[in-house]
């Protein structure tokens, strides 16, 4: 083995090795010249390409689930975008350009238009690129950029992954995965998690491995080279734990094993991994493309779809998180300098309070239609006043049960009048932490202040536990830190009465909780919050079981 190691962020656990195998980056620049003799017959080409790249984009989309299929579904609606084919087309035919060079241009005025909007937007820039790329190959009838066919079970290295290209990775072929840039609450993160793949973003230097064969670990966060004659290691897989579907300690102490889902494809996964619910169904996820509010019908039968599976088991259903890296067309806000600290989720009904009445409404019949347990919760609440603002408008709408998320800082602080106003509250980490360490949670450049294992988030988390306990009400965590599972003993371990995840980490969680006593998870609490790094907190708790 060489001693070149490399550290970035664990993002999906397990361990592989293999050969490396990099991700094309993307296409060179087409030329401007030479001009085409019948600028009408090639712009006539732009079109059935951009098409073609669409129906192989839908394909890949059919073959997948959850996630995965909504982002290919996404990418392909990018490329059949009338828009960029007419900009294209206008490009050749009055500046007699190639063209591929004319997508090229079209395709970077488009993200260069993403790019000022920033945020949510700006991420999409790597998308517009990745369907610029598709175009101008299938034009040029070149290979496509991206992950290259795998003849054999390998370690893929990229700067970052196109979300198409995540989505259609084959965990048969993909050992794992190690990327430059990237953050852990990023697509590649989350995708590479729901098809179980070891991962570990941020990795400074990666490109750059002159390494033929590297082992990945997606629990350390380390990535280091191998003798490439040793044969490849496959990761463990966590899915296959055992578990017996209960939620709960060896010492009975109950836990509730949820699963986050947006579509009706995550609900069914989730049903079919033994989750005991749904601790956290993102609204917002169906509405990402809509130009217009959506009725109260046919919101009402989105959310009846999802609700179906989990008849009579609970469900929680959070409320429009509109805005920052979430943006809805239909509650765009003022230009703002800094979105993720603007009008997003609940901010956005104090000002339009009769979008939150017609969801609360389509959300009451839906529950009424499924016959699963419905509860809501609002999220990006900061005060108790706006948690008790919330629960009236819910009561109103005749739901029994509401709650609220704690993912900014001064709602953890005053987490036990926040409780007081509400039946319960769910911990959101993803943004807990990027509010915590003031650390964007796209950017791979500070993605290691968004690890959930920060002692400094714990101890926010800590306080969070105690407020519930002292309340004596259910105190979930939601964000990605519930799908780990050493952190899931440590949550325990807080105080906190259920997790909720993406459906691929169900088992592993239910095994890990089921393997230790509840006095083990206090330990390991106990040991992490008292550690003072990352890599301290994640091996104090390892000590204890
Ligand atoms: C669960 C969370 O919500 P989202 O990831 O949808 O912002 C969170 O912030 O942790
Ligand atoms: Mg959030």
């Amino acid at each position: 083995m060489s001693d070149e190691q490399l550290s970035g962020v664990g993002v999906s656990p397990g361990r592989a090795s293999g050969p490396v195998v990099k991700v094309t980056e993307s296409i060179t620049e087409p030329a401007s010249s030479p001009g085409p003799d019948d600028p009408y017959a090639e712009a006539a080409m732009i079109a059935p390409a951009a098409q073609a790249v669409a129906a192989r984009l839908d394909a890949m989309a059919e073959s997948a689930a959850g996630d995965a299929a909504t982002i290919l579904t996404t990418t392909a609606a990018m490329a059949a975008d009338p828009a960029l084919v007419s900009q294209a087309e206008q490009l050749v035919t009055a500046q007699r350009i190639p063209a591929a060079r004319a997508v090229y241009e079209a395709a970077g005025n488009f993200a260069q238009a993403l790019a000022s909007a920033g945020g949510y937007m700006a991420e999409r820039v790597r998308d517009i690129e990745d369907v610029r790329d598709r175009i101008i190959a299938e034009l040029l009838g070149i290979a496509p950029p991206g992950v290259p066919e795998l003849g054999r079970p390998s370690v893929l290295v990229a700067r970052d992954l196109a979300p198409a290209d995540t989505a259609g990775l084959d965990p048969a072929t993909v050992l794992a995965l190690a990327t430059e840039e990237g953050g852990p609450t990023s697509h590649t993160a989350i995708l590479a998690r729901s098809l179980g793949i070891p991962a570990v973003v941020a990795v400074r230097g990666v490109l750059a491995m002159a390494a033929e064969a590297i082992a990945v670990d997606g629990d350390t966060g380390t990535v280091e080279a191998v003798d490439p004659q040793a044969p490849s290691v496959a990761a463990t897989s966590a899915g296959s734990a055992e578990w017996d579907g209960k939620g709960a300690t060896s010492d009975e102490h109950r836990i509730k094993v949820l699963a986050n889902v947006g579509n009706p494809a995550d609900a069914s996964a989730a049903a079919e991994a033994g989750a005991e619910g749904v601790g956290l169904f993102r609204t917002e996820f169906s509405y990402l493309d809509a130009d217009d509010e959506p009725s109260i019908d046919q919101q009402r039968a989105a959310y009846r779809a999802v609700l179906e599976p989990f008849r009579g088991k609970p469900v929680i259903v959070r409320t429009l998180d509109a805005g920052a890296d979430k943006p809805l067309a239909f509650l765009a806000p003022e230009i703002e300098p800094n979105p993720a600290l603007g009008v997003r989720g609940l901010r956005v009904a104090f000002d339009r309070q009769g979008v939150l009445d017609r969801q609360l409404e389509a959300i009451a019949g839906a529950s009424a239609d499924s016959g699963a347990d419905v509860s809501v919760m609002a999220p990006m609440v900061a005060t108790a006043e706006e948690a008790a603002w919330f629960a009236e408008r819910v009561a109103a709408a005749g739901i029994g049960s509401a709650g609220v998320m704690i993912e900014v800082p001064a709602a953890a602080l005053t987490a036990s009048e926040v409780l007081d106003a509400v039946d319960f509250v769910s911990i959101g980490t993803n943004d807990l932490a990027q509010y915590t360490f003031a650390a964007d949670r796209q950017l791979g450049a500070v993605a290691k202040l968004n690890d959930p294992w920060q002692p400094g988030l714990l101890r926010l988390i800590a306080l969070v536990g105690e407020a519930g306990k002292a309340k004596g009400k259910p105190t979930g965590v939601c964000g990605e830190a519930a799908a780990d599972p050493l952190l899931a003993r440590v949550l325990t371990g807080l105080g906190v009465t259920s997790l909720s995840m993406n459906a691929s980490s169900v088992r592993a969680v239910g095994a890990s909780l089921a393997a230790v006593s509840l006095a083990d998870c206090e330990q390991a609490a106990q040991a992490a919050l008292g550690a003072p790094t990352v890599a301290a907190a994640r091996a104090a708790a390892k000590g204890v079981s």
